[in-house]
């Protein structure tokens, strides 16, 4: 399959206390998938996981075909997986602009990079000699998200996209995560909080609790059903298991 393929993923802080536990989920080229759940549930330690930035217990991660090592951000970035964290780790003393150049290594494509991102952010265009420390929410969450581009993701993974902005920002934000699945051929796993938000920006949602998938499903089955959401968050784990939308 082109895209994300996890299958049997465990992960977490201490081996013998994995906070993600077999976890399969298909993200398709092209598309959105939210992760939603309780605190707690292991939505960013996934996220961590698929970046290398936390070691794997079990099971495969497989992008476009290809089986990705574990625990390496460097191979995890390689093989298309860019992770967008919920601090969004800029270098708050340095410009917007020397953000997104570092992001760039190749010295010929340096001189691009920044149309390549004003392109989808165009509100950054007067921010570019700002300190990133100095922007507001939305706009950090636009470069960061522009910086992540520039590593050419083929599954761009955000954490708490909404976290701290306002609504009319996020919807921007979101629109351009649209165009960019449809333009670039990529997909976005996002982790969001906002379960009507997520529902209707998400081509699928998976409902994490306890650290398993306990639901998943197109994000429109899921919509006219919000009942179901609600039950998998109170931990009714007998979804997955009696195959109610399937498994991601
Ligand atoms: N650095 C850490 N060391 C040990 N345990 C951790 C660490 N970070 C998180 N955990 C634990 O891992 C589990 C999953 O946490 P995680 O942050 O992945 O959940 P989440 O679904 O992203 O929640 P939230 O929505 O609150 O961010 C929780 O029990 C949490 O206490």
């Amino acid at each position: 399959m082109n895209g994300l393929t996890i299958r049997n993923l465990s992960t977490g802080y201490f081996p013998q206390r994995p906070c993600v536990r077999g976890v399969d989920l298909d993200v398709e080229k092209g598309t959105i998938t939210c992760l939603l759940g309780p605190n707690g549930a292991g939505k960013t330690t996934l996220l961590l996981s698929l970046a290398g930035l936390l070691p794997r217990f079990g099971g495969e991660v497989i992008v476009d075909g290809a089986a990705v090592a574990a625990g390496r951000p460097r191979d995890a970035v390689r093989s298309g997986m860019v992770l967008v964290p919920d601090d969004r780790a800029l270098f708050r003393e340095l410009s917007t602009v020397d953000n997104l150049r570092l992001a760039v290594h190749e010295r010929r494509r340096r001189s691009d990079a920044v149309g390549e991102v004003l392109e989808y952010f165009p509100a950054l265009e007067k921010r570019l000699r700002v300190a990133a420390g100095r922007l507001s929410g939305g706009e950090q969450q636009m470069l960061a998200i522009g910086r992540a581009l520039l590593q050419r993701p083929k599954v761009l993974l955000i954490d708490e996209l909404s976290m701290g902005l306002a609504p009319v920002i996020v919807d921007e934000i979101l629109s351009v995560l649209r165009r960019l699945v449809e333009e670039r051929e990529m997909s976005v796993v996002l982790v969001e909080q906002h379960v009507r938000l997520a529902l209707e920006v998400a081509d699928r949602a998976a409902v994490l609790v306890h650290g398993s998938v306990v639901l998943a499903d197109s994000a429109d089955s899921l919509g006219r059903d919000p009942g179901l959401i609600e039950r998998a968050y109170l931990g009714d784990t007998t979804m997955a298991r009696t195959g109610i939308g399937g498994v991601l």
